[in-house]
């Protein structure tokens, strides 16, 4: 691959003016892919089930009981051994086991979930049976009717899930079912958010040049629902120059709060833009220096001299949110140890022109089939974003009705 700047980790100190952003930026896919290999997968750890919901996966799980565990009945009403009529021989309970044995001719009342006893051939639901006294009768049923037999879903020793997989509820549920109380995971990488701009204004309205926050709201549940936990969220004014530079020393973050910095604006070339210069002073590894996309051309992917992960984010709020599915996500993903995430490819329709070498973002929505641009995706605005289904990334060489991978927001 190849990447536009990288500095070793142990170069010295720098001075004076960093080099200006590469005009051409690395093609939008491979600054994905560079995003996902760049870091090692966070330590394992073990947390109990409750806990891993939303982690990742460390090791993976078998079962070593079968599943499920014994004959259980799907229906209520009778076990039945042979053809009816049957007599009425005793009863089985969910949570009790009805120990004795059924001859030919005889049935237990049964109830669903509940063990269906040995020399049972199948369970007579109840609205099939007529009940007389002792005696039942209905039509005879196949072997095995409303029968879950022990080992039908899984047998012991079964693997159910691979190490990587993302613990979502139907997870946690499986593992229970398997006996687990404790997972071995990958947690969620630690962000910190460094929101930059002498013009914002976190609450009201905005006015008199001042802009209102936008990245802020946007990223704290963006990161949760990719994975990460914000654990700390700063306004970092953009003078006096060099308060960035001081944000990301190591001093600053002495116990280590994140895996991942995020910083909001000043990727650009400003007068008062600051990271760059912040990042060329420290001798950050650069990993990613400007994606050839639009929006979201200036985003930058550097690892600190104290090793944890750097992401710039243009400030323009569209922008900002489209890098973030670009560096961001794939880094999340693998920092927790997860496969990048896959893009699935629809027909996009709409009226925009590519641009010449860039990967153009832009909001769709998505019914599944087709895909069709929206308005109101200019860089600054947010309008088309929040209320898409996807994020279509347009290759330089697309013409209307083509193909296009998507990145679904929902
Ligand atoms: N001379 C050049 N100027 C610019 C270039 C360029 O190549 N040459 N690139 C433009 C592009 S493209 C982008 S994207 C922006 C990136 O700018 P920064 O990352 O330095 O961000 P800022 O300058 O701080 O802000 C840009 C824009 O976004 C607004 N903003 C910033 N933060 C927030 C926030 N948290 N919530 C809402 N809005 C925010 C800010 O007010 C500006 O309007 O640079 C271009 N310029
Ligand atoms: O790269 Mo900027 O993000 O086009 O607006």
């Amino acid at each position: 691959m190849t990447f536009t700047a990288h500095l070793s980790e142990d170069a010295p100190r720098r001075t004076g003016t960093p080099p200006r952003p590469p005009a051409e930026g690395v093609p939008w896919l491979e600054a994905r892919n560079a995003a996902h290999a760049a870091p090692d997968p966070l330590p394992a750890r073990r947390v109990d089930l409750e806990s891993a919901a939303g982690l990742t996966l460390a090791e993976p799980i078998d079962t070593p009981v079968a599943l499920p565990a014994f004959d259980t009945a799907a229906m209520d009403g009778f076990a039945v051994a042979g053809d009816g009529p049957w007599q009425v021989v005793g009863r089985a309970s969910a949570g009790e086991v009805w120990s004795g044995h059924l001859a030919a001719g005889d049935a237990v009342v049964i109830s669903t979930g509940a063990q269906v006893p040995r020399g049972a051939d199948a369970v007579l639901p109840v609205e099939q049976a007529h009940r007389d006294g002792d005696r039942v009768s209905g039509r005879p049923q196949p072997s095995r009717t409303h029968i879950r037999r022990r080992g039908e879903d899984a047998p012991a020793g079964r693997r159910l899930a691979e190490a990587g997989v993302r613990i979502g509820p139907a997870l946690l549920g499986l593992a229970a079912t398997c006996g687990r109380d404790a997972l071995t995971v990958r947690p969620r990488p630690r962000v910190l958010l460094l929101v930059t701009g002498d013009e914002l204004r976190n609450h009201g309205v905005s006015g008199g040049g001042q802009v209102r926050d936008a990245i802020g709201p946007t990223l704290g549940p963006l990161v949760h629902e990719l994975g990460g936990e914000v654990t700390g969220r700063r306004y970092v004014p953009d003078r006096p120059v060099g308060l960035l530079a001081k944000e990301l020393g190591t001093s600053a973050d002495p116990g280590r709060e994140a895996d991942v910095v995020i910083v909001s604006g000043s990727t650009s070339v400003g007068e008062t833009d600051q990271l760059r210069q912040a990042l060329h002073s420290c001798a950050a590894r650069w990993i990613v220096d400007t994606v050839a996309c639009r929006p979201g051309h200036p985003q930058i992917l550097a690892r600190l001299p104290d090793g944890r992960w750097l992401v710039g984010l243009p400030g323009n709020p569209f922008a900002a949110l489209a890098s973030a599915y670009t560096l961001v996500a794939p880094l999340l993903a693998g920092l927790a140890g997860r496969s990048l995430p896959g893009l699935p490819l629809a027909a996009v329709t709409g009226d925009v022109r590519p641009a010449r070498g860039l990967t153009r973002l832009l909001p769709v929505t998505w019914d599944g089939a087709c895909a069709r641009i929206m308005s109101g995706h200019r860089a600054a605005f947010l309008h088309g974003a929040a209320l898409a289904d996807a994020l279509a990334a347009l290759p330089p060489d697309w013409t209307p009705g083509a193909p296009a991978p998507l990145v679904l927001l929902r």
